[in-house]
């Protein structure tokens, strides 16, 4: 009977990795291990059926239910997918579907983007309720989340009918992901571990604001209705929920395949294999659907998934190669981050030699040695991680077990770490060069003081001629200083204290960031500027006071007390202010306050009913937005009125540039803050 014992502990093991997977966003093991646990536990429970739980994880899809949101009924089940890693069986299930409806139906292919499922109602053409997968019966309503993602149209024009659901994907780009990792290590903040996890954790946070900012995107592959009957296939309701403007897969760049002939499947799927690290976001694999509702309908469904579908899934890329030391690195805010030195090996096109880390948990957890093989996995980040130790390896040798540091390798200070909190610190800012160092550099970036003429290595150099240690030494520095040191000349030096001048112009909320304040990053630094308004109400504001304002917790507010209660760094703040950087808001920065298209490249186009075309574009800029007078691949968005020529419509939609309506438009300004 030790099969069936290991039938209930697969059982009650599968349960606990879909809570850590679906509500914790913390998987433990990788999705191949789970995938390969699950088709264990199948087999066992095809033997000894008897034994097999009503609730077993291979009947049920893995729930996302966290009680933080309403709960609603899913009114069409939202099922999950079979799958498979093997070609063969990928044969089996087209055998299956050929014997099922007793013809080679026409399939349909596409990439399966590895985020998060959402069932989106719509009601006379307005969004209406958008809801997670759950358990499949019931799910979220995390409406106000997904109304910030841009991709889902919040009201649609065209042809549709009174009710219908859509289903979809969303995900976070592998840009926006690596783009929110720096800045919360700029922010001294722990990073994600990949787009998926942190697309799901971020889908179900309470503010919509900070979902806003994550940037995420989506696709949609289903569509639902009573009133089915006028679309007949997968691929005609791509075209329908195109035109009304949702993001569907193009045949064009190959994103989608319709096709009766397996072959050509399986060359989709070799194409993509080879082609999906240049995808903007993270696919695990590609999904083949019978095209045919009518054929779909034939074949039906078991409790868990349709028997007209399947995926396809890549494994993740992983090699082993010998871990030859561990270094550690002092960031600009003291946070101790170790990094594994790799024999270096290539992986999916690249040379690694190196692998984070993360932190002592992370390394007690693997129980690294030195010399150890190590399984190295490339996910959406920018440097790999090593994921496991080869064990087998390890055997007959004697290798010596890798124990976290206690002194800061630069300085030699004692290292902290405060209860809760993955990372260990050095706390001897002011003393400690890498910290000395990275507070300068990210004081001159670009999104912080963006002073032109010196970079990092100028910064370097100034340290090491013992002209500057901390951010108001620079406004000190004269002529005679620079042109002693080698490789300045009078032209670089000239450019160097023009561009220290000249960024003492820069705004105040960008004066906050450059401060490096733990845990402020750009967006916490305007949202502390527009609640506090000048630098003496932010240094006397109280605990309470902080946490007050939107988006700032508890951690950040005593971040900020810590900051301001240390008198050196008010000493610091008052040296600048003296040089002349801004420490309150200016008037004109008042209006522009509410940059809700910043970062946007938009074109107008046709007519429009609640203003004209220049208001329209005065309004755009006015919000941050820039206008463009053609539509280009560097455009995003068409914002298209009345009486628009179809050629236009035609060249965005080619180039995935999205088209709003005005009534889109009008949204979009009214979700500024
Ligand atoms: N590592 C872990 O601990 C752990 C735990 C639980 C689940 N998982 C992983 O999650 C999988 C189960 O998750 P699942 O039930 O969401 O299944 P799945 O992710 O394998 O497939 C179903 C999902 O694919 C998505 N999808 C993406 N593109 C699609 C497209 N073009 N058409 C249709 N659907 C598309 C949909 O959201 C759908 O719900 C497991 O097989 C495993 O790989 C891992
Ligand atoms: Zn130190």
């Amino acid at each position: 009977m030790e099969e069936v014992e290991r039938l209930k502990e697969l059982t009650k093991s599968l349960h606990w990795h879909n809570y850590l997977y679906y509500v914790k966003n913390k998987p433990e093991i990788s999705d191949y291990d789970f995938d390969i646990l699950l088709k264990e536990l199948e087999s066992l429970e095809a033997k000894y059926p008897q034994y097999a739980s009503k609730n077993s994880p291979t009947k049920r899809v893995g729930g996302d239910i966290t009680r933080k949101f309403e709960v609603v009924n899913h009114n069409y089940p939202m099922l999950s997918l079979a799958n498979t890693y093997s070609k063969d069986e990928l044969e089996a299930f087209i055998e299956r579907c050929e014997k099922g409806l007793g013809k080679s139906p026409e399939y349909i292919c596409e990439l399966k983007y590895d985020g998060v499922a959402i069932s989106l109602r719509y009601k006379n053409g307005e969004l209406e309720k958008a809801i997670t997968r759950g358990d499949g019966t019931k799910g979220e309503d995390i409406t106000n989340n997904v109304k910030t993602v841009r991709a889902i149209p919040l009201s649609i024009s065209g042809d549709y009918p009174d009710e219908f659901e859509v289903r979809g994907e969303i995900f976070m780009p592998l840009d926006a992901f690596q783009r929110l990792n720096e800045s919360r290590l700029e922010a001294g903040e722990d990073t994600f571990a990949n787009p998926r996890n942190t697309c799901a954790g971020t889908l179900k946070m309470q503010d919509s604001k900070i979902v806003a900012e994550r940037e995420l995107d989506s696709y949609v592959y289903g569509f639902l209705s009573d009133k089915q009957g006028f679309i007949a296939t997968q691929f005609e309701a791509y075209e329908k929920l195109n035109n009304w403007g949702f993001k569907v897969p193009q045949k064009h760049d190959n994103k989608v395949l319709v096709t009766d002939k397996p072959q050509e499947i399986f060359d989709f799927i070799n194409y993509w294999d080879k082609n999906r690290g240049q995808l903007p976001f993270e696919i695990d694999g590609i999904v083949i659907k019978v095209n045919r509702f009518s054929d779909q309908e034939e074949l039906g469904y078991t409790s868990k998934t349709p028997k007209w579908a399947v995926a396809f899934k890549y494994k993740a890329e992983e090699i082993s190669t010998e871990l030859l030391d561990v270094i550690y690195q002092v960031g600009r805010t003291g946070a101790i981050t170790p990094v594994a030195i790799l024999d270096p090996v290539s992986l999916s096109g690249t040379t690694v030699k190196r692998a984070s880390l993360h932190n002592a948990d992370q390394i007690e957890k693997l129980d690294l040695h030195k010399g150890d093989y190590v399984f190295v996995e490339k996910g959406g980040e920018i440097i790999p991680k090593v994921t496991k130790v080869d064990i087998e390896k390890r055997k007959g040798r004697n290798l010596e077990k890798i124990n976290f540091i206690s002194q800061c390798p630069a300085c030699n200070a004692e290292l902290k770490r405060v209860e809760g909190e993955a990372q260990h610190f050095c706390d001897n800012s002011l003393n400690c060069s890498p910290q000395v160092a990275g507070k300068l550099i990210h004081f001159i970036s670009r999104k912080a003081m963006d002073v032109e003429g010196i970079g990092a290595e100028s910064i370097e150099q100034f340290i090491h001629a013992g002209l500057i240690k901390l951010p108001s030494d620079l406004y000190t520095l004269e002529f005679s200083d620079l042109i002693k040191l080698e490789r300045w000349g009078e032209k670089s030096v000239e450019n160097a204290l023009e561009g220290i001048e000249k960024s003492k112009e820069i705004p105040f909320q960008r004066v906050v960031f450059a401060l490096g304040i733990r845990f402020v990053g750009e967006t916490v630094a305007k949202r502390l500027v527009k609640h506090f308004g000048d630098i003496d109400n932010l240094i006397s504001a109280s605990r309470e006071t902080l946490e007050a304002v939107p988006d700032i917790g508890p951690r950040i507010a005593e971040s900020l007390r810590n900051y301001f209660d240390n008198p050196l760094h008010i000493e610091e703040i008052n040296r600048l202010r003296s040089f002349g950087l801004k420490f309150q808001v200016e008037e004109s920065e008042k209006k522009l306050e509410n940059a809700v298209f910043e970062g946007l490249n938009m074109v107008v186009s046709g007519t429009f009913t609640s203003f004209d075309r220049n208001e329209l574009k005065a309004l755009i800029e006015r919000h941050g937005g820039v206008i463009k007078s053609g539509v280009t691949s560097k455009v995003n968005v068409l914002v298209a009125g009345e009486n628009m020529g179809p050629s236009k419509r035609q060249k965005a939609e080619g180039l995935g540039v999205e088209i709003w309506t005005e009534q889109q438009f009008l949204e979009r300004l009214d979700r500024r803050d």
